[in-house]
Formats: C-alpha cells, structure tokens, sequence
C-alpha cells in the first residue's frame, strides 16, 4: 500500500499560502514539519505549495503521493531514547519549473499566498545575469522568484496589500538581505520599471534566518524495515533529530502571523541573529565538514563512529574547545555548552549520518565554516592552528578521490573536482610536488576568496601535514598530530 490522500485517513486540504522554493530533506524535516503542527495545533490553516529549483528533482514523487510522506525523529528526547514518526500533511501540490511553468507563474495570482520559504543549499541564492524575465524558467532561484513576483506585482496593479514575508533557510550569512539584494539586481538587469522595484522594498518584507536540525534523511538501509512498521510504502520517509532551532531575524509583527511559539516550537525572534549563526556554522557545521576528511581517510564513515573513536573523537573535541571556540566572541560557557550539546548531538544511537553526504561541496564548505576559524586563531594568538590545519591537509588529500585503492565518490564542482583531479594526476610521490599541488590549491581564489599562500607559515604545514598523511597514512599522521 502506498501512501497518499487515499490510503491516509486523516488527510486534510489547507488553503495555499506559502510557497516553498526546495523539496530537499532539510525542508521536509524542518519547516514542512512545524507548518503541518501549526495547522494541527495553532490553527495555522496554511498549505504549502513546493517549487522544485533545478531540473531534477523530487517533486514527480511528492505529487504521486498527494504530497504526504512520514518523518521520523530519532534520539534522546528529555533523557529519554525516543523514536517517533507522524506523516506530514501540509503540501499541497509539488510545481516543476521545466515542465510546467505556467502553472508555477500563476502560483502569484493568488491572493492568500504571504510567505515564501526556501532552501536552495548555499549555491542556491545567487545572481546569474544570464537569466532574462522571458526565459521560462529562468536558471537561478532568484531569477524564478522575480519573474513571479513581477508577475504577482501586474497582476495586483501593484497592491502594497499583497507583498510577501520571506524567510529563507539557505546556510550563508544574512540569507534575506542577499535575496533581497539579489532580486534588486535582476530587476535593475531586466530594467524592470521603478513602481515594481518600490513595491518590493515597500510591500515586501525579508527576513534573515539561522536553521539547526541534523537530517541524514532517506533511511535507505532501514526503509524494508521501516515499510513493515507503517504498513505502508512511502519514498519520501525522511529521518530527523528531535532537535531543532530556528531563528528569525524580522520586524516583530511577523511573529503575530507565525504561531510558532503559541505550541511551543523552537523559533526564536529576534533583532540579530549573528551570534547565532556565527555559533552554529562555526562549531557544528565547523566540526562537521573539519571531521569529514580526517575521518575519512580514517576508514570511518559515520559521524557517530567519528566522535566515538578514541583518536578521531580527541581530535574532533579538541578542534572544537581549543581551536574553534577560542576565536569566537560570545562568553566562554555558552559556547562551551553548546558544543557539549553538539557533541551529544552526533553521538545520538539512532541517526546514521554518513560522512559523504556531508561531504559535499567539502572546499567552499571549509571556506565557509572553517576558514575564519583559522583566520581568526592566527590573528589572536599569532600561531596556526595545528588540527585544522591538519584537517585542510586531509581535505586536499580527501580530494585525491581515493581510500584503500577504492575511488571516494567526491561531490563538488566540475572545476574545483577537474583541478584537484589533475594535479594529483602528476604526483610522483615527492615533497616537492605536493607542495606544489597544496601552493596551487591554496592559490584557487574561486574557492577561498582569496590566495592562501599569503598566510604566512600555512603552505608549509599543510605541505607538512598532506606529505605525512600520504606516506604513513591517516592513522600514523593523525596519532603524530594528536601526540
Ligand atoms: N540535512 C541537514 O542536516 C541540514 C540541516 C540544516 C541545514 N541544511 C541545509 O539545507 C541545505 C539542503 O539540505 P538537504 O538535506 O535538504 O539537501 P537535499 O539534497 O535533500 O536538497 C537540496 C535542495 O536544494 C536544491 N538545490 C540544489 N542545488 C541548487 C541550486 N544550485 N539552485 C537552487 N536550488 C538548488 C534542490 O533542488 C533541493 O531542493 C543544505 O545545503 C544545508 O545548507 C541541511
Ligand atoms: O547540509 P550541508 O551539506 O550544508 O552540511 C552538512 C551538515 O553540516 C549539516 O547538514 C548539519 O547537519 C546541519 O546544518 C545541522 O543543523
């Protein structure tokens, strides 16, 4: 049996108002998950209707089930092991962009639509002077969005009364104002006329936001046992934490038509929400993509066993309490809590988070959430900091693309995948050369923004460190470091 409107007796149909730019785990797991409690429980009465952003995607298989699938959340929930699962009923329809885009354009017709949320992972937010409003659909998200709210501002003759809350979830610093900035940008480049550009910065509100929840998603190893247990087939069973955070950076009244906190859910308001962001990209998704190459190369392959080992657990907590906290401002014990609560978090029994799906787009991840770290512990304490030095040492030998002679299926783009790709083609297995390919990765401004080289000292311990892991290989090279 297989789920959808049929098969799920409590089915209920929610008016459209929020429509959704993604239809990825994280969204399912998160803010599809707290809009289906809201209806449930706050009387929130919205329904979502799901925008697939790029060509290929999930949305055939979320119509096909009515737009119903079953979360799981795993782990300890007040000292107590909870395993809990509820089907998420707020998705209305699933829209593709590529093959019915009209229906996507008239989604900005309607009256009641007042949010708009999206997660597009941190490439998603960008300004491509590719797109054209003719283009149907245009490449990048916000050129999507613009072309529909261009749409929705004629439709409307310009009604200050139907502008839009936005709250986008993308991981990158100040989410809103980028996309606000962004949609400014294409309506100077499409040299939409001075009335819509207003009605945006008037009638529009944008709202920046920081999203905590760890989400392995699809089960694949558990799904037979999992089908057993709810008596039905579902291709959308995603698997979660019990914990979640969101904090949303806006003006107070949006709070009043977001019932989030009238059922109690972890959504906080607030005036800035930088520390926030800057405590949690830095210390959990830090730790993340720091742990993934070292581990790797380990032979580990999830987080659990990566905190759980006895020299990659070491590693791991002391990258964090001696190397990533001490560059950050907020009190000492606050940020010292909140890793311990980070560290409990990737211990937890019933979530198998594998290090390859974190590993994706591993380098402007590391510039992302790592860099400053480095950056930051130089400028204070005028030294490098050996583990995450180390930990980019393994990133670049991570992207040699190889473990025990097996190929590691790397995901990251072609550019930055062909470079590495070439240059360990010509490795010859001296010192020299690897300090050659480490000098022309460190110098790939693409990727850091900036040539690396010029750190002073950083070439050379990263030559050091990579030249250590090749020839004695990550357990050696590690205990060395870890001495
Ligand atoms: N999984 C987690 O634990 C978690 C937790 C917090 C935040 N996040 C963030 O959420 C993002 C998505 O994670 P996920 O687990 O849902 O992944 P996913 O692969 O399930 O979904 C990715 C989504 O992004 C869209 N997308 C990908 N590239 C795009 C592009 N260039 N332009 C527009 N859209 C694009 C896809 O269409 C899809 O909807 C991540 O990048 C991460 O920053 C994930
Ligand atoms: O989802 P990514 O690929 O951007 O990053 C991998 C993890 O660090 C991330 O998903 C964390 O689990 C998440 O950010 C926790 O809220």
């Amino acid at each position: 049996m297989q789920l959808n409107k049929t098969t799920y007796k409590e089915y209920k149909e929610y008016p459209e108002k929020i429509l959704q730019f993604g239809e990825g785990n994280f969204l399912r797991a998160f803010v599809d998950w707290k809009i289906d409690k809201m209806n449930k429980e706050a009387n929130f009465n919205s329904g979502v209707v799901v925008v697939q952003p790029i060509d290929k995607g999930l949305v055939d298989m979320l119509n096909a089930q009515d737009g119903l699938y079953t979360l799981y959340l795993n782990g300890i929930k007040e000292e107590k092991v909870v395993s809990e699962h509820t089907v998420v009923n707020c998705i209305t329809r699933g829209i593709n962009t590529y093959t019915n885009y009209d229906e996507y354009l008239k989604v900005g017709e309607n009256p009641d639509l007042r949010f708009v949320i999206s997660n597009t992972t941190e490439a998603g937010i960008a300004f491509d002077e590719g797109d054209q409003l003719q283009d149907t659909p245009q490449k990048s998200f916000p050129g999507k969005l613009t072309a529909l709210l261009y749409h929705r501002y004629k439709t409307f003759d310009g009604d200050k009364n139907k502008g839009l809350i936005f709250i986008p979830c993308e991981l990158i610093d100040r989410n809103g104002d980028k996309l606000k900035e962004t949609i400014l940008r294409l309506i100077e480049l499409w040299k939409l006329e001075e009335g819509f550009k207003q009605w945006i910065e008037e009638a529009n509100t944008f709202c920046n936001s920081l999203v905590d929840r760890i989400v392995p998603g699809y089960p694949r190893e558990r799904i037979q046992e999992i089908y057993q247990e709810l008596g039905y087939e579902d291709q959308l069973v995603v698997e979660a934490e019990h914990f979640h955070l969101w904090v949303i950076e806006g003006p107070a009244w949006v709070q009043k038509e977001f019932p989030a906190n009238e059922i109690g859910l972890n959504v906080l308001f607030v005036e800035d929400m930088t520390p926030y962001r800057t405590r949690k990209v830095r210390i959990l998704n830090g730790a993340h993509t720091s742990m993934v190459p070292v581990a790797y190369l380990y032979g580990i392959d999830t987080v659990k066993e990566s905190v759980e080992d006895e020299v990659v657990g070491r590693f791991v907590k002391e990258t964090i309490f001696q190397e990533i906290i001490p560059t950050l401002d907020l009190p000492k014990e606050e940020l010292e809590s909140f890793a311990d609560a980070v560290l409990d978090r990737f211990r937890n029994p019933f979530i198998k988070h594998e290090l390859i799906s974190i590993a994706l787009n591993s380098m402007s991840k590391f510039e992302t959430r790592v860099l400053l770290s480095i950056l930051e512990y130089k400028a204070r304490k005028e030294i490098l900091p050996q583990k995450l030095i180390f930990s980019l040492a393994a990133l670049i030998v991570f992207y040699k693309g190889e473990r025990d002679g097996q190929a590691i299926p790397l995901a990251d783009d072609a550019d930055i995948l062909n470079q590495s790709r070439e240059l360990w083609k010509g490795y010859d297995g001296s010192e020299g050369y690897l300090e050659h390919i480490v000098t022309t990765i460190l110098a790939n401004e693409k990727i850091w923004k900036k040539d690396l080289n010029q750190v002073e000292g950083l070439t050379k311990l990263v030559t050091k460190y990579a030249f250590a892991i090749e020839k004695q290989g990550m357990k050696a090279a590690l205990q060395e470091v870890m001495k």
